[in-house]
């Protein structure tokens, strides 16, 4: 496989917003391809897509009650002394599920200064043989707070609902069919949900030597991804085509939605997988919710044929095998 971080389309300096309610009500209406309201939708995630990467989402129908007890929840986790949190903690023995204090979690090598709690979608021992052996295993709830899991496992429903509808505008921005990605690309979507803590960095407490790196630069792995950040903290940038961080500061009821590898590679490298890190140097602890909207767990992922058309007739990417490639960016990040 052959993932590379090509120079964007068109450089941005500032962070497209994109009110995607039309698509929201529409995605199941047969006439969606002649509703102007979603073909408007649809030709700002092409542009979102193929510019930036990342984008923020207004209109996406997830209640701001809903993200905010996601978060409130995972605040109260993380304010909980590391005896309670390490009950849960992640292992080879545990699917790589549960918990990593600060700094066990990698990237490109370097420790990342936060803690998480890592979930993957449940499946059958032995369902993807030895590529998913590594993940196989029941995700690990706190029995603290009492109302995590609920709360978590409604967000997880409506991120999966909401990452579908978006699909569908990105298969018709594509040129494809509504559901392109709803046959052997993504009829059975893997998910990831990752909860982190990042604390506030200071030579006091030892992190400065990181440079107070939260979540080192990186690629998301799978289709998409859906972040829910803690309101008054900017902490998250993303890297434009002169390969300056432009900052991704929140905005009250939005979501932020970030394009991942898989999709690079189906739409032959026309769509960006938005290079992004956090530094949090605010003096709060941040939370943020980040679901992964994946492909099937065993799926081969190649380019699009109307994709290969738009971009001069030959395969430039992939093919890669999803879980293959999951399983491999697992392995680099944790030091067993
Ligand atoms: O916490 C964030 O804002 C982003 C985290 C992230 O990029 C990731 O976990 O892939
Ligand atoms: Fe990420």
């Amino acid at each position: 496989m052959n993932i590379q971080i090509n120079s964007l389309a068109t450089d941005f300096n500032s962070i497209p917003i994109i009110d995607i309610s039309p698509l929201v009500e529409k995605f199941d209406d047969a006439n969606i391809h002649r509703d102007a309201g979603v073909c408007e939708v649809v030709t700002q995630l092409d542009k979102a897509c193929r510019e930036a990467g990342l984008f923020y989402l207004k209109g996406h129908g997830i209640p701001d009650s809903v993200l905010k007890e996601a978060r409130d929840v995972i605040h109260e986790f993380f304010h909980m002394p590391l005896e309670e949190k390490i009950k849960i903690k992640l292992s080879m023995t545990t699917g790589c599920r549960g918990y990593q204090e600060v700094e066990e979690n990698f990237t490109k090598g370097l420790p990342d200064v936060q803690e998480a709690i890592d979930f993957y979608k449940e499946f059958a021992y032995g369902m993807y043989g030895d590529m998913g052996k590594l993940l196989e295993g029941p995700n690990l709830w706190p029995s603290n707070p009492q109302n995590f899991e609920e709360v978590l496992k409604q967000y997880i429903d409506h991120c999966t609902v909401l990452s579908r509808k978006i699909m569908r505008g990105i298969a018709l921005a594509l040129g494809g069919s509504v559901d392109e990605f709803e046959g052997h690309i993504a009829s059975n979507p893997f998910w990831v949900m990752r909860l982190i803590g990042y604390p506030m960095v200071s030579k006091q407490n030892g992190h400065a030597h990181t440079q107070s790196i939260g979540c080192g630069a990186h690629t998301d792995y799978g289709l998409l991804t859906l972040l829910n950040q803690d309101e008054s903290i900017s902490a998250l940038e993303v890297m434009n085509k002169s390969g300056e961080w432009i900052s991704v500061p929140p905005i009250h009821g939005t979501s932020i939605c970030i394009i991942g590898d898989m999709l690079k590679i189906l739409s032959n490298g026309l769509y960006e997988a938005a290079l992004h890190r956090v530094i949090n140097v605010s003096q709060q602890y941040r939370v943020s919710a980040v679901y992964f909207y994946e492909p099937n767990y065993d799926a081969t992922i190649e380019p699009l044929d109307i994709c290969v058309q738009k971009t001069g007739g030959i395969k430039k990417l992939g093919p890669a095998i999803y879980g293959e490639h999951l399983v491999s960016k697992v392995r680099n990040t944790f030091r067993f």
